[in-house]
This record gives structure tokens, sequence and C-alpha cells, in this order.
């Protein structure tokens, strides 16, 4: 069933061309890598690198049948209109390739190779790619691997199908939540009107319960909109999942597709053919593919509410792929707050507001500037909303920064009462001079000085521990700052250097001294 033969014929009739090219690498350690080449092979063909371009992509679950629907896309494609697209019994399903069995098969990212061109009703000729994924929570993937693809294909799709099977439970829903959260940033700075998503389509394969919700996209929506209902009775976890879910894409919808049979489930020599497969399936493969593909269902991906060509598909893939804004942002994010951290952290001294303030800004900017020079998806208008975004956090964080300082200038501001005694003692002292020696106005003067600094002493206590007037507080305690960086400070130092110098000398003379003995 491997797809060896490139060029087979579809069921159709008509030339099966192309192949599945793998434009994303799933490397041994995890990471991630695009093939830009075969990238730019396909979309940069001179015939439609300037065509609009609509991309369908299948994700989900391993092995549970995403190839295998996608070969019958490409059927569907190939006969261009035909109304027999389906094909015959005999034929075997071709195209990307799929197996039974209980190991995954596909890794990484694949798109098919030959891009169809399909007009729209508006007449627009519009280029559809289609594009097969690595199955999430296989044995070998880490779940931020199955995240990486999911929310990949998801960004570069203008149509997601989440492949599930049986139903659409809890865990699918919070599934997407995790894989889609690189959305959720692109979100909260523009105020919900642009969506960073287009369409989902859940397609909830082997649906038992037809006669609850019937096969198709009626039933499909019955079931939809009991899963992502949002009542008050709801814990708030389930309500944000669902808010979440609704609020990263533009559109939303469900198919509920029929068991294929037991030849397709269990048969290891089935190989595709229609006759194994069971009618209703068919008949259901029948509704479903046209409802993804027909020209007048086409979704043209857009980003940022703005139609793009295969051309800048290809600029956004690179971007996507390499570096996304979401990592660039966390990045940016970092810096800043290692940075903060060395100038004003846990283990820090306290900080003047103002010096703190030139600090912040100092290192906002070189945060700024490393995320506006990081490679990132879509340009300068995609980045936008990020950009934004790490200036509100970076805000957030200076703030917590800034109380957390001033939580320090409690005790610092021991120093405040001490300034203020050593005012007061002053004054006293020179008052009580001057009036000895007759000088009578500059003792009233040094007088006055004493009530004054009395006043700010006694407001400064009743400030700092009734906790109102703090503004008063903080003023008294930038007078006494301003007291002691400008005088009291340079006293002590003279003091002390007055004090270490006596003792040097004393040391030297003793040591000088001959010994006794
Ligand atoms: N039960 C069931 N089996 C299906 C369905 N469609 C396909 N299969 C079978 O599922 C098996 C896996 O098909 P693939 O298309 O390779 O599955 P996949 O999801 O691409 O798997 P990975 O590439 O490993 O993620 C095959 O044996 C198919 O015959 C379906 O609707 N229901
Ligand atoms: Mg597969």
């Amino acid at each position: 069933m491997e797809n060896e033969n490139p060029s087979p014929v579809s069921a159709s009739g008509a030339l099966l061309k192309g192949k599945p090219l793998q434009v994303v690498l799933a490397g041994e350690e995890h990471q991630f890598e695009l093939d830009e080449g075969i990238l730019e092979t396909v979309l940069l063909d001179p015939s439609i690198q300037d065509k609009k371009v609509a991309i369908v992509s299948v994700a989900g679950a391993f092995r549970k049948g995403k190839s295998f629907l996608l070969d019958f896309f490409l059927r569907y494609l190939n006969a261009k209109g035909h109304p027999d697209w389906l094909g015959d019994d005999e034929s075997p399903l071709e195209g990307f390739s799929w197996r039974g069995g209980s190991e995954r098969e596909t890794t990484g990212i694949l798109l098919w190779s030959e891009p169809f061109i399909c007009k729209l009703p508006s007449g627009e000729e519009v280029v559809v790619l289609l594009m097969d994924t690595q199955g999430a929570f296989d044995s070998e993937s880490t779940v931020k691997d199955c995240a990486t693809v999911f929310a990949l294909s998801t960004m570069i799709s203008s149509v997601q199908v989440f492949n599930l099977t049986q139903n659409i439970q809890e865990d699918d829903l919070q599934h997407l939540q995790l894989f889609t959260e690189y959305g959720r940033l692109a979100l909260e700075d523009n105020d919900n009107v642009s969506k960073p998503f287009q369409c989902l389509e859940f397609l909830v394969r082997d649906w038992s319960f037809p006669y609850e919700a019937q096969y198709g996209a009626a039933g499909g929506r019955k079931i939809l909109e009991r899963r992502l209902q949002v009542s008050d009775k709801q814990h708030s976890e389930l309500q944000q999942i669902r808010r979440h879910i609704r609020s990263c894409f533009k559109d939303i919808g469900c198919f509920l597709m029929p068991h294929p049979g037991l030849r397709v489930a269990t048969n290891p020599h089935f190989d595709g053919r229609l006759k194994d497969i069971e009618s209703d399936f068919k008949e259901q493969l029948k509704v479903l593919v046209p409802l993804l593909l027909d020209e007048s269902n086409l979704v043209v991906k857009e980003i940022n509410g703005v139609e793009i060509t295969c051309r800048e598909l290809v600029e956004y893939f690179k971007a996507t792929a390499e570096a996304n804004n979401l990592a660039a942002v966390s990045n940016a994010k970092n810096l800043y707050q290692k940075e903060m951290e060395t100038v004003c952290g846990g283990d820090q001294p306290y900080l003047h507001p103002d010096a703190l303030e030139r600090e912040h800004n100092r290192y906002m900017e070189k945060a700024l500037e490393m995320f506006r020079v990081a490679r990132k998806m879509g340009g300068p208008q995609f980045s936008q909303p990020f950009l934004e975004q790490l200036q509100t956090e970076i805000e957030q964080l200076y703030e917590n920064f800034q109380k957390h300082n001033e939580g320090k200038n409690i005790f610092s501001s021991a120093r405040t009462p001490a300034v203020l005694f050593t005012v007061l003692a002053i004054a006293y002292v020179l008052s009580g001079l001057f009036g000895i020696v007759g000088m009578e106005s500059f003792a009233n003067l040094m007088n006055v000085v004493l009530g004054v600094f009395l006043i700010l002493l006694v407001a400064w206590v009743y400030a700092r521990y009734s906790g109102e007037y703090r503004n008063v507080g903080q003023h008294i305690d930038h007078v006494a700052d301003l007291l002691w960086d400008n005088a009291l400070a340079q006293i002590y130092a003279k003091m002390m250097e007055q004090g270490v110098k006596h003792s040097v000398q004393q040391m030297s003379q003793q040591s000088a001294k001959p010994k006794k003995d």
C-alpha cells in the first residue's frame, strides 16, 4: 500500500499525478525541521505562486484513518468535478501512504506535490493544497511534539480537519485547547475581532449512534452544539475550554462518519478497494469531501483577515516553522525579567524608584529590540499583536518589581528615623551651644529646626504605622534620603575614614614598639 509509484492511475481513470512530499521532518531529537527547498519547489512554481491558496489539513490521534481519508480528497480533486469521482470498485486507494496495523505511519508534515487549481464562484483561480500530519499520542512523540505538529498545521491550513473516533470527548477538547494555545496569545490583544485560526471541522469516525444524531453535517452540528455548550452549571474550567476553542476559530463544524466496515478496520490485505468498504461510509464520503473541497466551499487562507498567495505562504510557513511569535515573546520577556532580577531581584537592596524606572526603560527597550529582530511568523502585520502583548506583559512585570522594591523600602526606611534623630540631636546641641555663647538668633533658628524635625518625625511615625497619609510618609522619606545622600552620608564616611586612620596609626605604632622579651 506504500505509494511507490508516483503516478498511479486513479480510480476515476485520470492519472494521479504527484506524490507526498515531506515538508516538515520529525527529527530523532524531537525537533522539527522545515525543508525549505521542497516547499519552494511546490509553491513557487510560476504557474501558481501568485494565486490565492486554500490548504486543507487533517490532524488528530495516530492510526485513525487520516491518510486514508486524504486519499479520497485526492481522488475528488483529481476528478475535477466528475460526478463519479469516488471511482470503481477494484482500484486500490493510493496517494498519501496509509496502512493497517497498530504502529504509526505518517511522521512530520506532508504536502501533496501537485497543486490543484480550482475556480472560486467569483471566477478567481485558487490553488488547493492537501496536508497530511503526524498522528498525535503515539508512543514515540512527546506532548510537545504533538502540540507542535497540531499548532503548525492549524496555523498553516485554512481548514483543519480534527480527526476523532467514536465521539467528541472532553479529553479531545482539552487536547485541542492545549494544541491551540499558541493562538491564545495572538487573540489577547486582538480584542477578539480577528480570530487566529480559520475553519475547524471535527470529524467523528465510526459514529455508532445514528439513531441519536444522524450521519453527516446536520447530526454533527447537533453533537457539536451539545459538546461546546457553555452553561452556568458547568465548572469554570469546562466553560473556559469551550470559550477558548470558540474564540480561536472563525468557523467550527462537525461531521459524523459511519464505520467503514470490518474489512477496512481489521483485514491486513485490505488495500482500499471500494468493494470492501461499507456503502454507508461511501455515501457519507460523497457528502463530506465536496463539503470541504467543492469550489463553492473552498476557504482561502487568510492572515489577519488578508487572503494570501502561495508565495506569501512560503514566507509564512518558513517563519512559523523556524520560530514563532510566541517563542519570541517569551524569550524577550525572559530577558527583561532576568536583567531586572539582577538590579532589583529578591536579594538586591532597595532601589530608588527613579533609578528603577530608568533600569526598566533600558531593559524593556532591550527586550522589545530582541523581539523585533527575532525571526517571526507572517511579517510585521502579524507580529503587531504579539509585540503589544509583550509590552503589556513587561508592564505587569514592572509593576510587580515596583511593588517588591517598595516592600524593601519599609526596612531600608529605618534610615529615615535615624536621619531625623541625628538632625534633632545636632540641632539640640547647637541650640544649647549658641545659647551659651549668646547667639540668641542662631539658637532660635536651631529651635525652629528642632520643632520642624520633631513634627516630621511624629508625622512619619503616624503615617508608617497607621498606613494613612502614605504619600506624606513617602515625602518625608524622600527628604531624609536627600539629607542622607547630600550631607550625613559624607559626614559618616569622613568619620569612618578618620576612625580607620586612627586605628591604623595605633596599630602601626604598636607594632613599631620594640618587643620587651
Ligand atoms: N475503524 C476505522 N478504520 C479506518 C477508517 N478509515 C481508515 N481506517 C483504517 O485505519 C487504518 C489506519 O489508516 P491510516 O490512514 O494509515 O491512519 P493514520 O491516521 O494516517 O495513521 P498515522 O499516520 O499513523 O497517524 C487503516 O487500516 C485503515 O484501513 C475509519 O473510518 N474507521
Ligand atoms: Mg497517516
